[in-house]
């Protein structure tokens, strides 16, 4: 119990120190800015990429989604500190090649997108919207490009903190501080009900990024599915149905790049490969333990090959699914399919 205490200690000091809130003029520059429509950022499109947004363009589409979703007005969000707040969130990401900013921002466009494109965000109400739109932003925070096996491995501070889904429970902790941050409580004038409904749906919804959680929960979404084929105004009065699919929801969010036109999939494929082979080498260095093969950089030839398993196992139940439930979202499957094909052509290259 001591121990833990003591961990907890040395790691939120750890935090805390890294834990910048965004500077007075940053936010004072975002808060004047004019911001343009959701149309002009393409908000609404499942086949988006940030790649011609400048960072400054990313806070102000963030700003134009909870404008549009009402957020602003319906939970008398102080819009000074809703800038400090993005900019607070933007600041707590670690210049990572793929869980940065950039990676955070697309998963909270795709469930923009996903839940006005399929009207589900009729189902779920404001409150749940509030927290899934949250939580894709901070689901990620202070990502150190390494995954959970290598915080047991290391045995650092945050695997004695959390011994399973141990980066996403940090990645909640470091939400709930910045939200309760002076100057950025985005929450402040929520009543105490729903900020508690709030913070236990963005705990859900940042925890069930971690794909054993998906795995755990994807069968019975699967058969949620096959038997109900749609989802009807009846799921917004039925906690469990909303439950497992604002979780599938994170899943698919998480994941959607490769739902993207191959340019953006082998881009951000590439990324991911950068992290992952990151992560071997300091297994190697520093743990001197030889890396499982997504994270060896001498097996870099087999990657089209695991992308096609990664579409198979991972990618294919979930989008399969989601298009059953609403053909709005057929085009994302579509794209997985096609993606499939380009990894196939260029694994048999090899
Ligand atoms: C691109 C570099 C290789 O990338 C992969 C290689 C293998 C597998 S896997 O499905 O076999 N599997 C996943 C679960 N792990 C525990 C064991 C390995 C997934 C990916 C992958 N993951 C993501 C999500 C971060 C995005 C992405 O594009 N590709």
């Amino acid at each position: 119990k001591a121990i833990t205490a003591m961990a907890k200690q040395s790691v939120t000091l750890d935090v805390l120190s890294y834990h910048a809130s965004a500077s007075l003029d940053d936010a004072q520059r975002l808060r004047t800015l004019r911001i343009p429509s959701s149309v002009h950022f393409s908000l609404h499109e499942l086949d988006f990429d940030d790649i011609d947004m400048s960072d400054e363009d990313t806070l102000a589409a963030c700003l134009r989604m909870f404008l549009d979703l009402d957020f602003v007005e319906r939970f008398h969000i102080d819009y000074s500190v809703l800038c400090r707040w993005l900019l607070s969130v933007k600041k707590n990401y670690r210049n990572v090649t793929y869980h940065n900013w950039r990676h955070a921002f697309n998963v909270a466009q795709m469930m923009f997108a996903i839940l006005t494109e399929t009207q589900w965000w009729k189902i779920f109400g404001e409150l749940e919207c509030l927290a899934l739109i949250i939580g894709c932003l901070c689901h990620d925070l202070d990502h150190r490009g390494t995954n959970n096996s290598f915080q047991i491995k290391a045995s650092s501070p945050l695997a004695q903190l959390y011994s399973t889904s141990t980066m996403e429970h940090h990645h909640f902790d470091q939400c709930l501080m910045i939200l309760n941050s002076p100057g950025n409580q985005i929450l402040a004038n929520l009543s105490s009900d729903d900020y508690e409904k709030v913070v236990k749906v963005l705990e859900d919804a940042i925890l069930s990024t971690d794909l054993a959680v998906y795995f755990s929960k994807r069968k019975p979404f699967i058969e949620l599915v096959s038997s109900e084929r749609t989802v009807t105004p009846a799921w917004g009065e039925c906690e469990e149905r909303r439950g497992l699919l604002r979780a599938m929801l994170m899943t698919a969010c998480d994941l959607a790049a490769i739902t993207k036109p191959w340019p953006v999939e082998r881009r951000v494929a590439a990324l991911v490969a950068g992290e992952f082979f990151r992560q071997g080498d300091l297994e190697r260095q520093n743990l001197n333990l030889t890396p499982i093969d997504i994270m060896n950089r001498d097996k870099e030839d087999e990657l089209p090959a695991m992308q096609v398993k990664f579409i198979d196992t991972i990618c294919l139940p979930i989008y399969e699914a989601f298009a059953v439930l609403s053909s709005s979202l057929q085009p994302m499957l579509d794209r997985v399919k096609s993606n499939r094909a380009h990894w196939i052509d260029l694994a048999s290259n090899e």
